[in-house]
């Protein structure tokens, strides 16, 4: 069958086709409702503790970009919030739209922001991150909006290695970045069980959706979409819309960390 992907023939509507999953009790992204989350005071806050050297390689894996971490000790962790269990950093990577005004994966009382960076980490009571991605609470994945504002330094570090990973499954070396830039000052955060938003969907993550978002320009937003969904040598396609819209609730409860 058709890999997957986000185009008509390819995108979200079609993903149920190969992964039944996809119509699940537990599936990611969903639209957070404020008014209707319920403060937790039990929730702890969220300890995040990267270490830059073990950023690896920045790629393009045909979805999205990725910035992939050394995972074999626990130097880049996630620890407390909503979770039990440390989690050791994989990836992290970015959604967004063909324009300003969509992108985001999560909404926030229907607002969509223009992209939504997911930092993907696993829960070191497994074994690695393939036996992790199979389990119930294998996974946590932060999620920060990006919002039309200043532009952010940070993420230009970034952008600046576009040129090198322009088309699908190109990657190259990238050292010494730590995502704690790239998190907002305020970690509230809201907390749900779901799913990977891409296939395999697998109903074995922890969100964790910051409520403050960090600054991308218009410019920076139109970097992002000068990326290429096709590979070298292939018809040029922009990556851009590598997105899946909300999905059912299901009667499931979000907790908020604050009032
Ligand atoms: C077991 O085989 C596997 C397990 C997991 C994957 C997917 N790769 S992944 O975990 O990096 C993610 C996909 C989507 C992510 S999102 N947008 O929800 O943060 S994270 C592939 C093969
Ligand atoms: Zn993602």
């Amino acid at each position: 069958s058709h890999a997957w992907g986000y185009g008509a023939h390819t995108g979200p509507d079609k993903w149920a086709d190969s992964f039944p999953i996809a119509n699940g009790p537990r599936q990611s992204p969903i639209n957070i409702v404020p008014g209707d989350a319920s403060y937790d005071p039990a929730l702890k806050p969220l300890v995040l503790k990267y270490d830059p050297s073990t950023c690896l390689e920045i790629l393009n894996n045909g979805h999205s970009f990725q910035v992939t971490f050394l995972d074999d000790i626990d130097s880049s962790t996630l620890k407390d919030g909503p979770v039990l269990f440390n989690h050791r950093l994989k990836q992290f990577h970015f959604h967004w739209g063909s324009s300003d005004d969509h992108g985001s994966e999560h909404t926030v009382a229907g607002t969509k922001y223009p992209a939504e960076l997911h930092l993907v980490h696993w829960n070191t009571k497994y074994a690695n991150f393939g036996e992790a991605a199979s389990q119930p609470d294998g996974l946590a994945v932060v999620g920060v909006f990006l919002k039309i504002g200043e532009e952010n330094p940070n993420l230009q570090k970034l952008i600046d290695e576009f040129d090198s990973i322009k088309t699908k499954d190109s990657q190259c070396s990238f050292a010494d970045f730590n995502p704690e830039m790239l998190l907002p000052g305020c970690l509230d955060y809201w907390t749900y069980e779901g799913s990977l938003t891409t296939p395999p969907l697998l109903e074995s993550v922890t969100w964790i959706v910051c409520k403050e978002p960090i600054s991308v320009s218009s410019e920076q937003m139109a970097k992002f979409r000068s990326l290429l969904f096709s590979g070298e040598g292939e018809a040029e396609c922009c990556m851009v819309d590598n997105y899946r819209p909300p999905q059912p609730l299901r009667g499931r409860t979000v907790r908020a960390s604050f009032q």
